[in-house]
């Protein structure tokens, strides 16, 4: 294993190789230090949602926040937005935004913000989304309150973002409710409302998870594009390894609560370096796999209040534990990166890069993870695919990644986990 320095926070950046060229140079816009959310449920132990999570964002950067569910993504966004319930929770550590700690804010200063500066979007738009009030009522409403605008200046802006982020014939749609759009145009409606304040921050919740496959790869292309337009910090959250291929400049693999391995995209998808990240890129279903080939789930799922303390969490279900994974809790630490920021892994025993199971799909010499775990879940001791469910296809163009420099493995990954090809050769 290589030695290990303590994981470096901030991240740097890079002139030459960042693709963001508003991200270059820039202090982080948010940095998270040690975010911690604690759940009190009556008759039991504390349950630990968020664990010590500390990660930063640059303007101009989508960062992606994966992990299957229950992994704390929601709770980390929901922490960060201060839409957390007042009650039943312990919320400790910092979120410093553009150098202020949301998380001393007051409720009021809060609600200030949101909207302003932080925004997010989430996977169900029908219940983000006032069903008694039309839609450009609901967008022109936020503009009014946020910008301080009366109602009628506010009006054609609420029409010109409908049509920004794609809404046909805006006039006409302004006026309906969100029952009579369809699922697409709902999460499109809701992005409008997000950008409506033109925020610094925007978190995405897993925005296309219940869109079809055409419809998700839309949004995502939406949001890519409006992200690069505005310099708007993104951050994505998602179970789905195509959606963080085709969106994300840098990645947070998170297990129970806590981060497991960060780095750049590329890099993530090059040479995963913890069991857990390679384990959910061997469950990508893959069309081009041979016929009767079974998927390789992450044996097991997450259970609750994990042994972070004690041991690794991941060791029940990793296939390569060794002696120290039950007997210490491994910190996140550097490890030595090829690109300009510093990698990190919280791993006794990482992945060699003979096991590594990147764009080209799991390599020959590994067995099969399902096959290879050696101990079973505490819970069910069941072997579900990672992500609580199969990867679905999309048009390959969301994941192609037009920005990157080449060579970038993860621009030649396509939804399914497959080796995309070279334009010149579809
Ligand atoms: N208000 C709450 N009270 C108690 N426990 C909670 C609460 N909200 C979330 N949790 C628990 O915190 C853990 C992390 O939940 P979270 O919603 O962040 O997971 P996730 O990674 O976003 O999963 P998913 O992809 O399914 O949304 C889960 O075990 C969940 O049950």
């Amino acid at each position: 294993m290589a030695a290990h320095t303590p994981a470096s926070i901030p991240d740097g950046t890079s002139a030459t190789t960042d693709r963001r060229r508003h991200a270059v140079g820039t202090e982080p816009l948010l940095s998270i230090r040690d975010l911690t959310v604690r759940f009190t449920r009556a008759g039991e132990e504390p349950f630990t949602a968020v664990d010590h999570v500390s990660f930063d964002v640059h303007p101009g950067q989508t960062v992606g926040l994966v992990g299957e569910s229950g992994c704390g993504k929601s709770v980390t966004s929901l922490a960060i937005m201060g839409l957390l319930p007042r009650r039943g929770n312990e919320v400790t550590g910092e979120v410093m935004f553009d150098g202020t700690d949301l998380l001393r804010l007051g409720a009021s200063e809060m609600r200030d913000r949101r909207g302003r500066d932080v925004a997010m979007i989430f996977q169900d738009p029908l219940s983000s989304l006032n069903p008694v009030v039309p839609i450009g009522l609901q967008v022109t409403e936020v503009i009014e309150r946020h910008r301080r605008m009366k109602r009628s200046e506010a009006r054609p802006i609420a029409e010109e973002l409908l049509r920004k982020v794609g809404i046909p014939d805006p006039a006409r749609r302004l006026k309906e409710y969100p029952h009579q759009l369809s699922g697409g145009m709902r999460q499109r409606a809701l992005i409008a409302m997000a950008l409506a304040c033109e925020p610094r921050l925007l978190i995405a919740d897993e925005p296309t998870t219940a869109l079809d496959v055409t419809i998700q790869a839309q949004i995502l292309r939406l949001l890519r594009e409006l992200v690069e337009e505005s310099g708007t910090a993104l951050i994505m959250i998602t179970h789905d390894l195509g959606v963080v291929a085709g969106l994300c400049d840098r990645v947070n693999v998170l297990y129970g609560g806590r981060i497991v391995e960060r780095a750049d995209r590329h890099e993530l998808f090059a040479a995963p370096r913890h069991p857990y990240t390679n384990g959910l890129l061997a469950s990508i279903p893959r069309l081009d796999a041979p016929r009767g080939r079974r998927l390789d789930p992450v044996p097991g799922s997450v259970a609750d209040n994990l042994p972070w303390d004690s041991a690794c969490a991941f060791a029940p279900r990793c296939s390569q534990p060794i002696e120290i994974c039950r007997e210490r809790t491994p910190e996140l630490v550097d490890e030595p990166s090829a690109g300009p920021r510093p990698r990190a892994l919280r791993c006794h025993n990482p992945v060699a890069p003979e096991d590594q199971v990147t764009a080209a799909g799991r390599p020959p010499s590994a067995p099969s993870t399902a096959t290879t775990a050696t101990t079973t879940t505490r819970t069910t001791g069941t072997a579900t695919p990672a992500g609580g469910g199969a990867s679905v296809a999309a048009p390959r163009d969301v994941v192609r990644d037009e920005r990157a420099d080449r060579p970038d493995p993860s621009s030649h990954i396509d939804r399914h986990g497959r080796p995309d090809q070279p334009e010149e050769t579809r």
